[in-house]
């Protein structure tokens, strides 16, 4: 049985880096971001649903996410229902990939772990962690959103220090080191390599 780990942290603290660090020891890498886009993509499994429920939201056979975002802004509900939609979606094709994948340990990428009880499915739950000066410096200097959008993702999001302390394991991405030092101690704690 392949083990599940749940990889969870606040925006930029690190976690991409961290799973990279894990597919590199020989675990499976599932990524809830990434699956999200696959399903509004064209073909993907959320575009009948959703489109039934919000035909705007549909544009060349996609789901489009400024049409979702002028759908939230004029009724702030509508939130709760695409996410009503799309995370049993979610949960079906991260059920599906754990079973499918034969690694001895799957990590599973998931911003909003503790946010959407999506923990109690997994075997162990690690928490990315770095101080709040480092993770402003480093989303900023992606350059993709300002200091405001991040303050407002960082808000909706559960304070990191409350992830840390219900996650089994804390991993400190301070610096490369730090996070491979931990992401082993994980490794050894686990046992299955
Ligand atoms: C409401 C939607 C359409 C808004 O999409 P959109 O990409 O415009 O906004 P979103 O809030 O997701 O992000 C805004 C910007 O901040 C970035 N961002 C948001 N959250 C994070 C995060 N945790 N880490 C890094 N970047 C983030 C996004 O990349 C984007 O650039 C979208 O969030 C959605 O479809 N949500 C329902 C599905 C869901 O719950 N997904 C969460 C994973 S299960
Ligand atoms: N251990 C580390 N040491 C040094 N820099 C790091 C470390 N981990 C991450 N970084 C840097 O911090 C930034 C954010 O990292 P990463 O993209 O892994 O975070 P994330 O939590 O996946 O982000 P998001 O929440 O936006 O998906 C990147 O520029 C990355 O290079």
């Amino acid at each position: 049985m392949t083990f599940k780990l749940g990889l969870t942290g606040s925006i930029g603290m690190g976690k991409s880096t961290t799973a990279s660090m894990f597919a590199e020891r020989g675990c499976a890498v599932w990524d809830a971001d990434e699956a999200v886009h696959r399903l509004y993509a064209a073909g993907g499994a959320a575009v009948a649903p959703l489109g039934a429920r919000f035909p705007n939201a549909i544009e060349k056979g996609a789901v489009s996410r400024p049409a979702l975002r002028r759908l939230i802004d004029a009724d702030p509900d509508a939130l709760s229902e695409i996410e009503s939609i799309v995370h049993p979606l979610v949960r079906n094709d991260r059920a599906r990939f754990a079973e499918e994948t034969g690694a001895p340990v799957a990590v599973f990428d998931i911003p909003l772990l503790f946010e959407t009880g999506s923990d109690v499915e997994m075997d162990a739950t690690a928490c990315v962690d770095v101080s709040r000066e480092t993770q402003a410096e480093r989303v900023l200097a992606r350059g993709t959103m300002t200091r405001a959008q991040f303050e407002a993702i960082r808000a909706k999001q559960l304070p990191n220090e409350e992830k840390c302390a219900r996650a089994d394991f804390v991993i400190d991405t301070t610096s490369l080191e730090s996070a491979a030092r931990d992401v082993q101690a994980v490794l050894d704690q686990i046992g299955r390599f």
